[in-house]
């Protein structure tokens, strides 16, 4: 049985934090893997300032850089776009895998407004990894006021595989204050100028 970490993105661009949390989230979580899933268009986000998916992509695998990091677009071709449906196409597709969502703290306060977003949470668990600044607003969101009865400590989080569902973990991890957008708004050639790293 494989141990699968999915982060779901926008990855406009990628950046270090992307891989900073993934690479806690295999040490903490003990993951085989983690595939980061770029999206091709988060529901919830304006397609305005949305680069091109394959200069995202691109990004992505520039960035991961790392055996066990894989960036793929397979919600494209999956032909999914809510959380929830990607999920189960994944579950469905790789019956040998577990598989648990991984997050910034920035997605706690809006992950009440996601597509069936309690079911998503009955399909598997979620990690979800310090964010500075984020993780008050994070720990008073609506999900976290529904899901912190199923919230685990994380001293047992090696031990996901075998929780019941819905189970969330915290993981305080040390903080890499690098965001998308923040490198947007330093860098306006992105996505034009594609060979330099973020
Ligand atoms: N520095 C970071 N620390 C912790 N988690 C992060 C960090 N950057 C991104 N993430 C998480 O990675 C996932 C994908 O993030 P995304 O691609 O939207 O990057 P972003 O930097 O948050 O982008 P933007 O600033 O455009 O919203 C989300 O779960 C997000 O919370
Ligand atoms: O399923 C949903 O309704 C949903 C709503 C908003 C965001 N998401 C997913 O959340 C992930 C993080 O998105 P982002 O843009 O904040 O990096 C990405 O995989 C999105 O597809 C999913």
């Amino acid at each position: 049985m494989k141990r699968i970490g999915l982060l779901g993105g926008s990855f406009n661009p990628a950046h270090a934090g992307h891989r900073h949390i993934s690479i806690e989230a295999m040490r903490r979580l003990r993951l085989d893997e983690v595939w980061w899933l770029v999206s091709p268009q988060n529901p919830l986000k304006s397609s305005s300032d949305m680069a091109p998916l394959p200069a995202r992509l691109a990004s992505a695998r520039r960035t991961a850089r790392h055996p066990r990091i894989r960036a793929s677009a397979i919600e494209a071709r999956l032909g999914t776009r809510f959380a929830i449906d990607t999920v189960a196409a994944l579950q469905h597709r790789h019956p040998d895998c577990r598989f648990i969502w991984l997050a910034g703290a920035d997605i706690l306060p809006e992950l009440h407004r996601w597509h069936r977003w309690r079911d998503l949470l009955r399909r598997l668990p979620i990690a979800v990894l310090a964010r500075p600044r984020y993780m008050g607003d994070a720990l008073r969101s609506p999900a976290m006021a529904w899901a912190r009865r199923w919230r685990r400590r994380q001293g047992t989080a090696a031990d996901w595989p075998g929780w019941t569902l819905p189970a969330i973990v915290v993981l305080d991890i040390r903080a890499t204050p690098v965001s998308a957008t923040a490198i947007r708004a330093r860098d306006p050639d992105w996505p034009r100028r594609m060979d330099h790293r973020h």
